[in-house]
């Protein structure tokens, strides 16, 4: 691939030219130059995907193989077949042989996204396959040897993780041999624009497009973005339904970005129609008279997050009446991240007695 055609697939893939964007995408060329495993971290919704899929699109394996797995939304019990494959009659259930996803990515990528929520017992596996470069199905007594390139990405830090002894410090050494850190939306604000007029690019054409005003934009670039650039996404969308063909000036931006998080002191019926805190922030550099009065109150940063981290998580169940899939869409998180966060605020059914939260739906 000549320079030129690298450099043009890179932004049509990564959008924004900040400085800290020029950065990632010079990791990333040199990146997709080499075969060495890559570690991505960086916050939920930050692009983590979207630079491995740029780094394998680059690389000499671009016309391969390019398998996307979700460790976290794998049942353990699968997941050992679903990687590394299965005889027929191997198991109860295993009715026809399996070819594992990294047989199928042979001379390809495979891209195992949170990697962090791998369980213990497959870490073991999955650092002798990256160390010898076979795989045994289950149930199989084959040596099957693989080209793969191996990509990893997590939200989580899993420097924590290793001294929870919940993830093997050796498999994380194989597996960061280059890391990469996607930076959060709002360190990189002066790529919003650009991002927004490349996000209503992809809207229907049934609906005349909505016009970001000057002021809205700036109002957008001081919004927080907890969500990074898949809130960004959905607050796009949001706004072509809701202002098709108007102009969006800042007191608007409120009320694209409020249905994300409910303030402090409100319940849910109420936070509805008002502002959300990240949007508070932004409405003003010194804080709203409600903002500086609630942070007053705060003795104990952490405990208050983690307290209100469950709040909202409690609020959104009740409001999808605990279907998970419906929770998590609502508040601007996957799935798997929230099903994390219930473990970690034990959050189950046993402990409501109220509401039958479907962990597994
Ligand atoms: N620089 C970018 N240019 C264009 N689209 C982007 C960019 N970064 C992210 N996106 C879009 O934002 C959304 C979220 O990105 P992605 O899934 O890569 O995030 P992630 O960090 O992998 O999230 P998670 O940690 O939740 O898995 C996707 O729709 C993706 O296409």
């Amino acid at each position: 691939m000549t320079d030129v055609n690298l450099e043009t697939l890179l932004a049509e893939k990564l959008i924004g030219d900040s400085p800290k964007m020029q950065q990632l995408r010079t990791i990333i060329k040199f990146a997709g130059r080499c075969n060495s495993s890559i570690m991505i971290t960086g916050p939920s919704g930050s692009g983590k995907e979207v630079v491995a899929d740029a780094i394998h699109s680059i690389s000499d394996r671009g016309n391969a193989a390019n398998i996307a797995v979700n460790c976290g939304a794998l049942p353990e019990h699968l997941i050992e077949s679903e990687l590394f494959g299965h005889e027929k009659g191997s198991f109860t259930g295993a009715v026809n042989q399996h070819v594992g996803l990294f047989e199928q990515a042979d001379n390809g990528t495979i891209f195992l996204d949170e990697i962090g929520d791998m369980p213990i017992n497959m870490q073991v596996k999955l650092l002798r396959v990256l160390e010898t470069r076979i795989v045994n199905r289950v149930g199989g007594n084959r040596n099957i040897g693989i080209d793969v390139r191996v990509i990893a990405a997590t939200h989580k830090h899993l420097g924590e993780s290793i001294k929870a002894k919940a993830f093997r410090e050796d498999l994380y050494y194989r597996l960061c041999v280059v890391p990469i850190e996607v930076p959060a939306l709002n360190e990189r604000a002066e790529d919003i624009p650009a991002l927004i007029a490349h996000f209503l690019k992809n809207q229907s054409e049934a609906n005349p497009l909505p016009v970001f005003t000057e002021e809205a934009l700036a109002a957008m670039q001081r919004y927080e973005w907890p969500g990074n650039v898949r809130e960004l996404r959905n607050v796009v969308e949001r706004a072509s339904v809701f202002f098709a063909g108007r102009e969006i000036f800042a007191e608007d931006v409120a009320i694209l970005v409020q249905s994300v998080i409910a303030p402090a002191n409100q319940n849910v019926e109420t936070a509805a129609s008002a502002p959300s805190d990240a949007w508070a922030a932004a409405q003003s550099t010194q804080g709203s008279p409600n903002t500086v009065h609630r942070e007053n109150n705060v003795r104990d940063l952490n405990a208050h997050m983690q307290s209100e981290e469950r709040r909202i998580i409690m609020n959104a169940l009740d409001r999808s009446h605990g279907v998970v899939s419906r929770a998590a869409r609502s508040i601007n998180i996957k799935r798997t991240t929230l099903i994390d966060k219930m473990r970690k605020h034990n959050i189950d059914w046993q402990v409501e007695d109220h509401t039958d939260y479907k962990i597994a739906v």
